[in-house]
This record gives structure tokens, C-alpha cells and sequence, in this order.
């Protein structure tokens, strides 16, 4: 009777020692890929496989956004596409032990509420998974798991090896240039550690530029982390759609078409389907005219070589201007009776909005300015505060003037900047509001006029720097230059 026994254990030794050499092969291999001048995202590839290979195990590195709060798959080796792209998690809910620096098994991830997907998880056949903390300058930052098809119960060997794997992605990251930090000394979030080690192929090069800008303005994205079943057939899913960005500062979606205007109808239809299917989604598409518009305004893209030829049209006249701004500021002198607002103007469109609205507005307050750097193209880094305010904005009533609201993406940053001051309030005026082009959707409180799909120029407004000194708001001729 003993023998079998014996020779059991004999067996269970053999192959723990066979597991011990896989893994010390993988943790060694995976030290000596940290010396090498590799990319990051070489080497995490590299890394996360060498898991996957020793483990047995799908594996996958998750990493946190820079709020902490959503996680998604960076690097993946043997999870199928459907479980990568089935949007991103809740770090707290997501086997949230490992936000709180503790590695975890789950056994039967059906029967288990750490689970967030498990219909998913059931579909690509995983049973178990192990999940360690990997963490960079004292945070954690992701986690490596490890997902398994067997209901499995981790052994302290596995729970070691996965604990090791993780250090040395931490590792990894360490061997970054710290470029990471923002350069100004804003408090908008730290350029996350996301979209540094993702490094992504993209499909195209717009893509490419866009998200460039958005690192610019330090917007946090993720590329592709979500595809939307649109259509079924039973229980296949026939239709999809997968939109090029999420921004989980944000919480939304951003599809770029680089189709022409007139091939998108199928690209429309479908994100019809998406806001009919999934209401809470929220998701912008970018024509290729309109992006190529938004860049021209930063000097890039196909429409930036182009010249005003005088006024085509006049929208605002000065007389409906002043009666504007007149309102504007009878408004906020009834909103702010006896708290000195600090009226913070952002150069250099909103000037003569400015001017006229500080000598109708019919109580005390300050004001002050402020100048950012803004997109240039391939060469940029990342947005400056090149004149911060002069006045202490902390428990005071801050309203930020602009002269025109587009996209967001700039006022996203002001506000960002200037909420980390810690002002009492925070609220927004602008002359101009053009709704259709937004891309960040931001509440504003106080609006002149909301302004169609036009580009103007007048009253501080430019074109290529012309125009500002107009009394009056017109949309411009605008031509290709030959
Ligand atoms: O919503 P967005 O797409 O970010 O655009 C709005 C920004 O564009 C304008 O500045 P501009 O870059 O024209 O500089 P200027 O104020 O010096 O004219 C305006 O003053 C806003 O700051
Ligand atoms: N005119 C001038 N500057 C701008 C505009 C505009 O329509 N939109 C964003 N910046």
C-alpha cells in the first residue's frame, strides 16, 4: 500500500522541481531582458510571455489609470481578443486586493464577486486566476495575472513566482527616463505609467497625431480597450464596434474616421446602434474634416497651409456684442453679490471679451491672467503654463474667461490646473460656445452665444494671428494657398 503512495509523492516532487525550473528560468530571463536596450514595451511583451510559457497560464499585465480607478489590459499572452477588449475594469472591484499591495487566487472565478466579467471569463474557458501587485515609486500601478483553465488551487510556489514576475516589471518601469512627470508644476494628474508602456501600433496615422495631442494636454486614453457587440446571430456576436480611444479621466470614447465624408454612412449607422444599445456610453466621432480642421488650428494637418481673404460674412455686430456682453455681466453681478470674484482671463482671444465685461459688471473683483503652450505637432511635449496667475486663487470664487469654447480640450486643462488650486468655486464664462465641436463635454455657466459650425474670427478672435482687432464677429474666406 505505501508504495503507490511513496511514489506519488515522488511524482508531486518531480514536478514541483520541474515547475521551479520553469519559473527560475523565466524570472531569470526576465532580469537579464532589463539590461538590454529594448523598449519597454519589448520587454514587458517579453516578460509577461516568459510567465505565460512557465505558468502554463494565460497572462496578462493590467495597468491603473492615473486616477486609480480603472484598469485595463496593456500587455497580453494567450487571452483571447474578445476578453481583452471587454472594456476596462474597476480597480477596486477587480480582484481589488491587488490595489491594496496583496497578491490573490481566486479558485472558481464563477462563484466569486471579485470577478467583474464572469460570463466572460466563462467564455474564454478560465476557471482560476492569481492576481500580484506591481508597483513603481511607492504605487501600485497594475497587476500581473495569471489566468488559468483548471479549477486550480495556487501553491505558495506559484504565488512566489507571480510575486517575483511582478518585481521585475516593476523593474522594468524603473528603467524608464523619467519623463513621466508633467513639467509644469500643475496639479493635473501625472501622465500615467498607461501610455507610457503601451507604446502602440496604431491603425493609422491620424491616430497616431491624435493621440499625441492628447498627451500633450496631458489626457489620459487608452487605445481600443472596448469593442461593442452590435449584432447577434443566437448567441454569435456579428457585429462589433471598436472605438479607437477611451479616456477614462473622462469616461468616454473617441472614434476617429479618416474615411471620406462621404463613406462613413456605415460608420454612422453603427454608432447610431451603439448610442441605442448602450445609452450610458459616451462617445464622440471625429470626422476626417473636422480633425483636420482641429489641427489646422495648431498649425498641423492637411488644412493648415491656408489664408484668409477677408470677411465672407458678419455673424455678431458690435451693437449685439456689447447687448451680450451687457447680459453676461448683469448675470454674474447677481450671482456674486458680496464675494469678490477673481475674474481669470486666458490669453489672448478673450481681451477685448475681457475688457468689456469687467466695466459691466456692477460689483468689486479681481483679475488676473494666465497663457499656456499650446500643440505644435510631432515635436511637442506637453502643455505649459507659460504665465501662471499672480493672485492666491485658494477659497476664493474663481470664474475662468474665454473667449471661445471648441473642443474642450484646452478649458479640460485649465480647469484641471486651476481645481487643484483649490478655489471655493470654479465656474466658466465664454463669449463664444461652439457646442458641435466638442469633444470633452464641460459644463459652462455663463454663455454669449452658441455658434454654429463656423470658424470666426473679430473681437480678439484670429485667423493665423490677423483679424483680433475687428469690433465685430465674421467668418473669414478661407483659402488654400496655392
Ligand atoms: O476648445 P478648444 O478646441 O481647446 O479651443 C479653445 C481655445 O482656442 C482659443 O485659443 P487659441 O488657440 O485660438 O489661442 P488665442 O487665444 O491666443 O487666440 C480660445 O482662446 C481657447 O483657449
Ligand atoms: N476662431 C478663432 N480661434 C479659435 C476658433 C475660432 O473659431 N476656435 C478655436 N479657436
Amino acid at each position: 500500500m505505501t508504495y503507490p503512495i511513496c511514489h506519488f509523492t515522488i511524482a508531486l516532487r518531480e514536478c514541483a522541481l520541474n515547475k521551479e525550473r520553469a519559473f527560475y528560468k523565466a524570472v531569470s530571463r526576465s532580469i537579464h531582458s532589463l539590461n538590454t536596450p529594448a523598449e519597454l514595451k519589448a520587454k514587458l511583451e517579453g516578460i509577461i510571455r516568459l510567465a505565460a510559457r512557465a505558468s502554463h497560464c494565460a497572462v496578462s499585465l493590467l495597468l491603473i489609470d492615473a486616477a486609480g480607478q480603472k484598469l485595463s489590459h496593456n500587455i497580453s499572452f494567450g487571452l483571447p481578443q474578445f476578453y481583452i477588449h471587454k472594456g476596462v475594469l474597476s480597480a477596486a472591484d477587480s480582484i481589488g486586493e491587488t490595489v491594496n499591495i496583496q497578491t490573490t487566487a481566486i479558485t472558481d472565478v464563477q462563484n466569486d464577486h471579485r470577478i467583474q466579467f464572469p460570463q466572460m471569463a466563462l467564455k474564454a474557458g478560465f476557471s482560476s486566476i492569481l492576481g500580484s501587485p506591481v508597483i513603481y515609486q511607492e504605487k501600485v500601478i497594475g497587476s500581473i495575472r495569471f489566468y488559468c483553465k483548471d479549477f486550480y488551487e495556487f501553491s505558495q510556489q506559484d504565488i512566489t513566482f507571480a510575486e517575483n514576475m511582478a518585481r521585475i516589471i516593476s523593474l522594468a518601469f524603473c528603467t524608464l527616463p523619467t519623463t513621466t512627470t508633467p513639467v509644469d508644476n500643475t496639479a493635473s494628474m501625472p501622465a500615467s505609467n498607461l501610455k507610457t508602456a503601451q507604446n502602440i501600433t496604431f491603425a493609422h496615422q491620424s491616430e497616431t497625431e491624435f493621440a499625441r495631442l492628447l498627451d500633450f494636454y496631458n489626457i489620459e486614453w487608452i487605445y481600443e480597450p472596448r469593442s461593442f457587440p452590435l449584432d447577434w446571430e443566437g448567441e454569435l456576436v456579428t457585429e462589433m464596434f471598436t472605438p479607437d480611444f477611451y479616456l477614462p479621466g473622462l469616461d468616454m470614447y473617441i472614434e476617429l474616421t479618416t474615411l471620406k465624408q462621404s463613406l462613413v454612412t456605415t460608420k454612422n449607422h453603427k454608432l447610431k446602434m451603439l448610442r441605442e444599445l448602450y445609452p450610458d456610453i459616451k462617445i464622440s466621432l471625429l470626422y476626417k474634416n473636422d480633425y483636420a480642421r482641429l489641427l489646422s488650428k495648431y498649425g498641423c494637418g492637411p488644412l493648415a497651409q491656408t489664408r484668409a481673404h477677408g470677411i465672407d460674412r458678419v455673424l455678431y455686430t458690435a451693437g449685439d456684442i456689447a447687448e451680450r456682453v451687457a447680459s453676461l455681466a448683469r448675470q454674474i453681478s447677481d450671482d456674486y453679490p458680496d464675494n469678490r470674484p477673481i475674474l481669470i482671463g486666458v490669453q489672448r482671444g478673450f481681451i477685448c471679451f475681457m475688457a468689456d465685461l469687467i466695466r459691466q459688471i456692477a460689483i468689486p473683483l479681481d483679475i488676473d491672467f494666465m497663457t499656456i503652450s499650446y500643440y505644435s505637432g510631432s515635436n511637442a511635449s506637453m502643455v505649459r503654463i507659460t504665465k501662471d496667475m499672480d493672485l492666491e486663487v485658494a477659497g476664493r470664487d474663481v470664474l475662468l474667461v474665454e473667449d471661445i469654447v471648441d473642443t474642450g480640450i484646452t478649458l479640460n486643462y485649465l480647469l484641471n490646473h486651476l481645481r487643484s488650486k483649490n478655489p471655493a468655486s470654479l465656474k466658466v464664462c465664454t463669449l463664444l460656445d461652439r457646442k458641435v465641436r466638442r469633444l470633452i463635454d464641460i459644463n459652462i455657466d455663463y454663455v454669449g452665444f452658441e455658434l454654429p459650425d463656423e470658424f470666426v474670427v473679430g473681437y480678439g478672435l484670429d485667423y493665423h494671428e490677423e483679424y483680433r482687432n475687428l469690433p465685430f464677429i465674421g467668418i473669414p474666406g478661407i483659402k488654400q494657398n496655392p
